[in-house]
């Protein structure tokens, strides 16, 4: 591993560097005041102190970069040939794709799909415990098996960015990294705002300086409708109402990503994304825990709305979203900037995907009962205000004319792929389930 790897980054740009300068500065300012008298001998030996500083600190950037004096360790050279060979295109008219949050549920299906049909990929993933990390370098050895590189990064470190798009000219950037769960945003409101407003702010400030532009396509959410109530949810409808934390950072992330389309000419897809669930999915998610406590024989929670209505989710199944996904890149439209500036209007579009047939929380419950031919102890409970909405269900019509999105698969066969996968991933032979 070269050494940026490994590097730190500051989570508050800027910060480190104004400390740093600040420390020099007083330390060494006193010492000499106390050595030398005459004024004019201080500001020259200052001069020289600040030359001095500046020389080291340059210099210390050009090992990191690798870059201004053409220092290339071994290790640089090797990781970014990897990089290269993993963004090669083998199809005619292909893409060159950086996949943030590569390692992640959504990601990991779309790193292989794009691969699958000759585009060149590149991941980065964080690797973070919002859940089991050993599922993501489960994800990551399975891509790599495929050819497809994962660097392990965040997508504050704007270095770590640049580089990657200096080694690759990316054609298109699948921004799918998040901070990602309704729930949690209670317990952990920074960690959204670090990935789901920080990250992409950094990620887009790469890619408006690259030369040349890609075309973005990232993940919002279904829960930007928050308490909308018109039936089904159309792009058009109102979504200033979020009901959590994750839904107003999605929501301000479509907000950021037009003042980019509109200031810099990026082209910019946002989708909407309806609870995706399958095989490889996310263990904090309901499908992925109810499977896990039915099969060791732990109750599970089920919520339910006011006047204990049930509460239902338009589930979409993972290959519809990828196809979805997949659609949004090849339709995308070139951005038009270069150089940081913006040379004509580039294309700034919003589509739900989702699967247009809400099913709810009980009934996925009891597919899930037949498909593991086991009886879940259910606790009924009343929904905690905790930014759950009652309901979801997608009007798809725009991604449909746009790209002809159409989702093919229902949740009955979406979680018997999904119950098989769990399965035989965690070796579940009628013992403990991790
Ligand atoms: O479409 C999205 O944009 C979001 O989809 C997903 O959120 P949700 O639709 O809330 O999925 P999920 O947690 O599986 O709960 C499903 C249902 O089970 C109910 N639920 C949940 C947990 C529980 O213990 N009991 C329960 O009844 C719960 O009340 C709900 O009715 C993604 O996680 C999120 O990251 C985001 O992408």
């Amino acid at each position: 591993m070269p050494n940026f790897e490994e590097d730190d980054f500051p989570s508050t740009p800027g910060k480190f560097k104004i400390e740093r300068s600040h420390h020099l500065h007083h330390g060494f300012g006193r010492q000499f005041s106390r050595v030398f008298s005459s004024t004019s001998t201080m500001l020259i030996w200052v001069l020289f102190l600040i030359a001095l500083t500046v020389s080291f600190l340059s210099f210390q950037t050009t090992v990191h970069t690798g870059r201004s004096y053409g220092y290339l360790s071994w290790a640089d050279r090797k990781w970014e040939r990897e990089v290269r060979v993993s963004a090669q295109i083998q199809r005619p008219h292909g893409m060159s794709v950086l996949v943030t949050g590569a390692a992640g549920f959504v990601g990991s299906h779309v790193a292989l799909a794009l691969k699958k049909r000759g585009d060149g990929v590149v991941g980065i993933d964080n690797f973070n415990d919002y859940y089991d990390p050993s599922l993501k370098q489960a994800r990551k050895a399975m891509l790599k098996r495929h050819g497809i590189m994962v660097v392990e990064g965040d997508i504050n470190d704007a270095k770590k960015l640049n580089k990657l798009f200096d080694v690759v000219v990316f054609t298109h950037v699948m921004h799918l990294a998040a901070q990602a769960g309704v729930r949690y945003a209670m317990e952990n409101p920074h960690s959204y705002v670090h990935s789901n407003i920080a990250g992409l702010v950094t990620l887009l400030e790469v890619c408006k300086s690259a030369n040349p532009q890609p075309s973005i396509v990232w993940a919002s959410s279904s829960s930007v409708y928050g308490l909308n109530d018109q039936v089904p949810f159309s792009e058009s409808d109102r979504t200033d109402q979020p009901a959590s934390l994750y839904a107003a950072t999605k929501k301000a992330g479509e907000e950021i990503t037009h003042t980019y389309n509109h200031i810099y000419g990026l082209s910019i897809t946002g989708l909407r994304f309806f609870t995706v669930y399958g095989p490889w999915g996310r263990p904090d998610m309901a499908y992925f825990s109810f499977t896990r406590n039915i099969l060791q024989g732990k109750p599970i929670t089920v919520y339910r709305g006011k006047d204990r209505v049930d509460l239902a989710r338009d589930f979409t199944y993972i290959d519809d979203i990828v196809k979805g996904c997949l659609g949004s890149l090849d339709s995308s439209g070139k951005s038009t900037g270069s150089g940081g500036r913006k040379r004509g209007p580039a294309p700034y579009r919003i589509f739900n995907l989702g699967n247009t047939s809400p099913v709810t929380v009980p009934n996925l419950v009891g597919i899930l009962e037949k498909h593991l031919k086991m009886k879940a102890k259910k606790h009924f409970v009343d929904m905690p205000g905790n930014g759950d909405v009652p309901f979801t269900h997608a009007n798809i019509s725009a991604a449909q004319n746009e790209f002809g999105y159409k989702p093919t698969t229902d949740l009955e066969t979406g979680l018997k792929k999904f119950v098989r996968w769990y399965l035989s991933y965690y070796g579940y032979h009628g013992k403990y389930v991790n």
